[in-house]
């Protein structure tokens, strides 16, 4: 029988490792580490601090590549894709959010909102209001015009969730994006988060070392064992 395409399947990672060869004894950070995530879906990749969790995030996200092993995202094999086609992926593709925030501290949260759009074919005042739609979904309406210094740790994160989804991507990624922050704020990011899977033609890949707040937030958790999965368990499961 002919193989049917699932087009439900948003990443496919065959058989990735990631090796640091040139350090002695050479690191073995990701180890044949093999997943399907389908659109709709939000996956946690839990485990413990150097179990290779950020280093796969990385690679998913175009920022690393494998040393061997193939990623496929939305129909792009990314180890096929040239610099500038990964740059483009990049920005088309794929939100990320980090636990530092990472917003230029110089700038206020709607121009670090606009940031990603630089490229974008609109105009500038049209740019404007898409940021400003952005930052209004997130309830910082009121905050604007702040620079991240004038922003709490929750609200520099909303911005950058807000910056993250400004190019309608179809994967967000997201690294202990609840690390410095209080459980409550942590709450309403998480819920930020979750609206984005609402529509089921995207997914998120999240990042913690936080079992509790894995199996919370998502519909399935991937443990990570010293660079391998170690198993996979849909929410539900355990
Ligand atoms: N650029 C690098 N050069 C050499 N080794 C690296 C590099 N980046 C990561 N490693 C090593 O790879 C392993 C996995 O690191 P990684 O940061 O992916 O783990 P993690 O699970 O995200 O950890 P944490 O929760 O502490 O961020 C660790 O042993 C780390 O020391």
């Amino acid at each position: 029988m002919p193989h049917k395409a699932n087009n439900n399947v948003l990443v496919e990672l065959t058989s990735v490792s990631k090796s640091y060869g040139n350090l002695h004894p050479a690191v073995n950070a990701v180890n044949e580490v093999s997943f399907i995530v389908s659109r709709g879906e939000r996956v946690a990749l839990l485990g413990k601090s150097g179990s290779g969790k950020s280093t796969l995030l990385n690679m998913i996200a175009g920022l690393d590549r494998p040393t061997v092993g193939k990623i496929c995202v939305a129909g792009r094999i990314l180890s096929e894709l040239s610099a500038t086609a990964i740059a483009d992926y990049r920005r088309e593709c794929v939100g990320m959010i980090f636990q530092a925030y990472n917003l230029i501290p110089w700038r206020t949260a709607l121009q670090n909102v606009e940031l990603p759009m630089v490229f974008d074919r609109r105009e500038k005042a049209e740019r404007t209001a898409a940021a400003q739609e952005a930052l209004a979904a997130v309830g910082l309406t009121e905050r604007m015009g702040h620079r991240p210094s004038e922003l709490s740790g929750g609200e520099q994160q909303r911005v950058a969730i807000a910056r993250a989804l400004m190019n309608g991507p179809e994967l967000l990624l997201a690294d202990e994006p609840t690390g410095n922050l209080d459980s409550s704020t942590a709450e309403d990011i998480l819920e930020s988060l979750r609206r984005f899977t609402e529509n089921s033609q995207t997914a998120t890949i999240l990042v913690t070392h936080d079992e509790e707040l894995a199996y919370r937030f998502s519909t399935r958790v991937l443990h990570m064992l010293d660079g391998r999965l170690d198993h996979d368990s849909g929410v539900g499961d355990v």
